[in-house]
């Protein structure tokens, strides 16, 4: 029963474990130096994160939220915050989220009034309290707050400040500042001493304001470079992309570290098999490998197309930062904008049912604490919320690409618009198929991906021209745009922006496998890409069939019968592929999942850690069975 068949299954791989680890993670995966540059720091981040998601969302809040906040939002006169940052001197956290608003960040209350060359920072109301802010609690010594500014008798609007909320040496809050604990939450996120704050009034210099295209003279003069207030809200609100572009990794994780406790548990356990023969290793039933496969390939295409992303993005706060204003950088802005708020949905979403499907794979051993799949998704599931909940910001996705066709915003009739080619090219690339005539569908070729990639281009098309109709249809019931921009989102706008994520993380996928040189590696990847590709595409298969892009059996058979045969011959590669991606054991923490395959041995360390312990109650119940025996002999 424990001798580990892993191994055999390990020799099936058509790869080399080592040589496709390299291509996929990089040397700089494994020779992290955070604070060195950024793409360390977030590769740092990632494999703390597959340990504890607690500890490394303190250390990503504090360095990358907190740190970037300041470094993009702020100007020289930030430097000396900047670099305690990076010297952990202090302890950032970030606080734009009120007890009454988190989506709505254009509605929060927390005010900063001038008065006598300072700011004074102050909560109205219960609702206006900061919350669910990451160290705030306990550790934090400085926040990055977001607050209207007060100032020549009116409003400006949200900006943000860097302040600083305890003394440095007694760590109480300073003076007009309250401090607490939000209370327990499941999961790793119990250790991120997630806090709120209230303000009474407290004052802060001038200075903290994070004044990047705006400032407040010394007499209380508000000045601004942002030609409008939108442009103004995007900059300051930008900083949240980082965020999002870190939670992706999260989705992909989350994939990663399920499948690679639930394959290998699925190949030592045994349940029924042909008559006259041995018990089969559930991995061996088609379906346990369609339940688990394609989460797995899931969890390799986002980490391929976050890396990508992260790059872009890395240009683009260098670019920032050096004080470029060019279109091309707002349009990249804008790009990288839509893209985080449609990959980070996609990529969550995938994570959180790739371990509710990982736990239920691993039968009632799943449910176990030891097996870390329930701990997992607890701690993994608040990612669909924060840095935008995933329905959200969807919407603000849609919005950039309808804007982006019809460069309008935000909507006009298809007919009214001049569509011109140059439009829709987008510095990274992601929209530049928009305007494109789609083709319906007239035959599979032999490149699967590609085929996939042409059936989103038209859903896509579809998408957009369908919202369009159903906005103008709305508007002649007399309806405003608020409430129609509502109601367009189910099975339109909502799944446009899912549909692209989903088209751009494929389209990455697949110009990164076209790089491999090495053949093995290649095509192994290539049957990644395919299986990550189809399966996503499956779930639109209806709305396809709506939109007149195929009728008939063919092509949804074609798609189906590719998935499960793509399916099939990636499962001799699947522990090879686990084992590129898997973290160490002492990471991993799971009994089920273990590198050697012993998923019972480590059970029974498990179980006989419980062997000696007798509860108090034991006791009394024996003493309660014997009386009831004695009572029914009697009778
Ligand atoms: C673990 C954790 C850590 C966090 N850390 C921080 C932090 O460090 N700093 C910080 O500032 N914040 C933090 N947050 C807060 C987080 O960013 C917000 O909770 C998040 O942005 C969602 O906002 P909300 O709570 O206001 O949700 P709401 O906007 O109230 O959403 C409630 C529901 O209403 C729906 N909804 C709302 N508006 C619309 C609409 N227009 N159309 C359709 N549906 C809609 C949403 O989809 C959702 O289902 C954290 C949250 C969590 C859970």
């Amino acid at each position: 029963m424990t001798t580990p068949l892993i191994d055999e299954y390990r020799k099936k791989a058509s790869f080399d474990v080592n040589t496709l680890r390299n291509i996929i993670d990089g040397e700089e995966f494994v020779e992290a130096k955070p604070q060195e540059d950024f793409a360390k720091a977030l590769a740092a981040i990632d494999a703390l994160e597959t340990f504890d998601q607690g500890t490394a969302a303190r250390y990503f809040l504090h360095a990358n939220v907190f740190g970037s906040a300041v470094r993009s939002l702020g100007t020289d006169r930030h430097a000396e915050i900047l670099r305690q940052t990076e010297q952990n001197e202090i302890v950032g956290c970030f606080c734009l989220t009120e007890v009454s608003h988190g989506s709505n960040t254009q509605k929060m209350q927390t005010t900063a009034t001038f008065d006598k060359g300072e700011f004074v920072f102050h909560t109205p109301n219960i609702g206006a309290i900061k919350c669910w802010a990451g160290n705030l609690s306990h550790s934090a010594t400085h926040a990055v707050v977001f607050a209207q500014l007060y100032t020549e008798g009116r409003c400006q609007g949200l900006h943000s400040f860097v302040i600083q909320v305890r003394d440095m040496k007694t760590m109480k809050p300073l003076p007009g500042i309250a401090i607490g604990d939000m209370g327990e939450k499941p999961g790793d996120w119990n250790g991120v001493e997630n806090g709120w704050m209230r303000f009474d009034h407290h004052r802060a210099p001038l200075w903290t304001l994070l004044n990047k295209g705006c400032d407040v003279t010394l007499e209380g003069k508000y000045v601004t470079s942002f030609k409008s207030q939108s442009e103004k809200q995007s900059v300051t609100l930008g900083t949240l992309s980082i965020g999002r572009m870190g939670i992706i990794t999260k989705g992909a994780n989350a994939c990663i570290l399920a499948t690679t406790i639930a394959l290998r548990y699925s190949v030592a356990r045994r349940q029924f098999g042909p008559p006259n023969k041995e018990e089969m290793p559930v991995f061996e039933y088609p379906l346990q490998q369609y339940r688990l496969i394609p989460y797995l390939c899931g969890g390799f295409v986002i980490k391929i197309f976050q890396k990508r992303f992260q790059n872009h993005f890395v240009e683009y706060m260098w670019r920032v930062m050096s004080g470029e204003k060019s279109e091309e950088l707002a349009e990249m802005s804008k790009e990288i904008h839509a893209l985080s708020a449609a990959a980070k949905p996609v990529s969550t979403w995938m994570g959180i049912e790739a371990l509710g499907e990982a736990r239920r794979a691993c039968g009632g051993h799943g449910f176990l604490t030891c097996s870390r799949l329930n701990d997992l998704r607890e701690s993994f599931d608040p990612s669909q919320t924060y840095e935008g909940e995933n329905n959200m910001i969807l919407q603000q996705s849609s919005n950039i690409i309808f804007a982006k066709v019809y460069q309008i915003l935000p909507f006009k009739t298809i007919l009214e618009v001049q569509m011109k080619e140059p439009h829709t090219r987008t510095p990274m690339g992601t929209m530049n198929y928009l305007l494109d005539t789609p083709k319906k569908f007239s035959g599979f070729s032999n490149c699967i991906v590609e085929d996939v990639l042409s059936a989103y281009k038209y859903l896509i098309r579809h998408l957009i021209e369908t919202s369009m109709r159903d906005y103008e249809k709305l508007k002649t019931t007399g309806k405003d745009s608020f409430t129609i921009r509502n109601e367009i989102q189910v099975h339109r706008a909502h799944t446009l922006s899912i549909a692209y994520g989903e088209h751009a993380i494929i389209q990455w996928g697949l110009e990164f496998v076209r790089d491999i040189a090495e053949q093995k590696s290649k095509q192994v990847m290539q049957r990644v890409l395919s299986l990550y590709s189809l399966f996503v595409l499956d779930k639109h298969l209806a709305t396809l069939y709506i939109s007149g892009y195929c009728s008939g059996p063919e092509f949804g058979d074609g798609i189906r019968s590719s998935l499960r045969l793509t399916c099939a011959s990636l499962a001799p590669d699947a522990i090879g592929l686990v084992d590129v991606l898997a973290p160490p054991d002492f990471i991993l923490g799971s009994s089920l999942g273990a590198e050697d395959g012993r998923a019972y041995d480590r059970l029974m360390e498990v179980f006989l850690k419980h062997e000696n312990e007798s509860p108090p109650f034991q006791k009394d119940l024996a003493n309660f069975l014997v009386q009831r025996s004695n009572n029914n002999s009697k009778l």
